[in-house]
C-alpha cells in the first residue's frame, strides 16, 4: 500500500514515503540528496525502507536526471509515473499557453497549496512562491485557475552571476540589512530584496486583477531564508511539492484503491 513521492529539483532530489497514495496518507520516511549522489539511493537510503506500491514523481532536471532515478528505482519491482503538466488536475486549471511546458514541480506545488487551501475552506486568490535553484512565483485565482507566473534565479545564481560578471565582487556570504554598508551585505540583500519585491509585485498584480486581498504560500528548500525578509504576509509550508503529490495520487491511485 505504501507511497514513494520523489522531487527532482535541479540541485537535490527529495524522496518522502507514506502508508497510502492518499491526501490523508502518514509519513514513514523522507530523506533529500544533491543530483551527484543519486547513485547510491539504492544501495543507500532506498535499501532501508519497504518496496513501495507505487512511486509518483515530477522532475525539472532533465532527461538524463531522470533515467539516473529510474535506473535506482529498479531496486523495486514498480512502475514509476512522472507528471506532466497538464490542462488540468487536481482541482486545478492550467492558463499556460502550452500547458506541458509548464515545470512539473510548478504545476504540483500549486496542486498542493490549491489543495491545502480548499481543505481549510479558503476559496481565495493565492500567490505561490517556490524558493529553489531558481524562484518562481505563480497567480491562482479564487477558482483554481493558475493565471500565470514568474520565474527569476535564485539566490545563488544571483550570486554566482555577478561573481563571473565582475572583478570585485567575489566576498563572503553578508546578511539582509535594510541599508547595506558592505559588500557582503549588499549582494546578500540585494539577492533578498529581489525575491521579495517579486513577491511583492505578484501580490499587488493578483489583488488589483481578484479585488481581493491573496493568501501568499511560500516553499522551497530555501524558503525558511527568506522568510524574515517578506514584505507580505506569507505562510512557509516545506512539504507542498509532496502535498501536491498526494493529492494527484489520491485522484490517480487512492480512488481505485478505495473501490
Ligand atoms: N539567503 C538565501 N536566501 C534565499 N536563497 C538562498 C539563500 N542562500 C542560498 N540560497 C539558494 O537557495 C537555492 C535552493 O536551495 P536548496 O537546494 O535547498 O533548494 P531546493 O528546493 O532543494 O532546490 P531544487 O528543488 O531546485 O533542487 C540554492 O541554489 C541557494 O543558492
Ligand atoms: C522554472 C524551473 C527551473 C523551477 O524549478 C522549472 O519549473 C522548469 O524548468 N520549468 C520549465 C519552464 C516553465 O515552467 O515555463
Ligand atoms: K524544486
Amino acid at each position: 500500500m505504501s507511497f514513494l513521492a520523489i522531487d527532482v529539483g535541479n540541485t537535490r532530489l527529495k524522496w518522502a514515503l507514506y502508508d497510502k497514495p492518499a491526501v490523508d496518507a502518514r509519513l514513514l520516511a523522507h530523506g533529500v540528496q544533491f543530483l551527484e549522489n543519486i547513485e547510491t539511493l539504492a544501495e543507500g537510503d532506498w535499501s532501508r525502507i519497504a518496496a513501495p506500491s507505487q512511486v509518483l514523481g515530477c522532475v525539472v532536471a532533465g532527461e538524463a536526471v531522470r533515467r539516473r532515478v529510474i535506473e535506482q528505482l529498479e531496486l523495486w519491482d514498480v512502475t514509476p509515473q512522472w507528471v506532466v503538466s497538464s490542462s488540468a488536475e487536481a482541482g486545478l486549471v492550467n492558463g499556460y499557453d502550452h500547458p506541458s511546458r509548464l515545470g512539473s514541480d510548478r504545476w504540483v506545488a500549486m496542486i498542493g497549496a490549491r489543495q491545502r487551501l480548499i481543505a481549510r475552506g479558503q476559496r481565495r486568490p493565492c500567490v505561490l512562491v517556490m524558493v529553489g535553484t531558481a524562484v518562481t512565483v505563480e497567480a491562482i485565482d479564487a477558482e483554481g485557475r493558475f493565471l500565470g507566473g514568474i520565474i527569476l534565479p535564485g539566490h545563488g545564481i544571483m550570486l554566482r552571476a555577478l561573481e563571473s560578471g565582475t572583478a570585485g565582487l567575489h566576498v563572503p556570504t553578508g546578511e539582509v540589512r535594510d541599508f547595506p554598508t558592505n559588500t557582503s551585505d549588499a549582494l546578500t540583500s540585494g539577492g533578498t530584496f529581489a525575491i521579495a519585491g517579486a513577491v511583492q509585485r505578484m501580490v499587488d498584480n493578483l489583488r488589483r486583477h481578484s479585488g481581493q486581498e491573496p493568501a501568499c504560500i511560500m516553499t522551497g528548500g530555501a524558503g525558511w531564508k527568506m522568510a524574515p525578509s517578506m514584505t507580505v504576509q506569507s505562510e512557509l509550508v516545506e512539504s507542498l511539492i509532496f502535498d501536491g503529490l498526494l493529492a494527484i495520487a489520491h485522484h490517480r491511485f487512492g480512488a481505485a484503491t478505495a473501490a
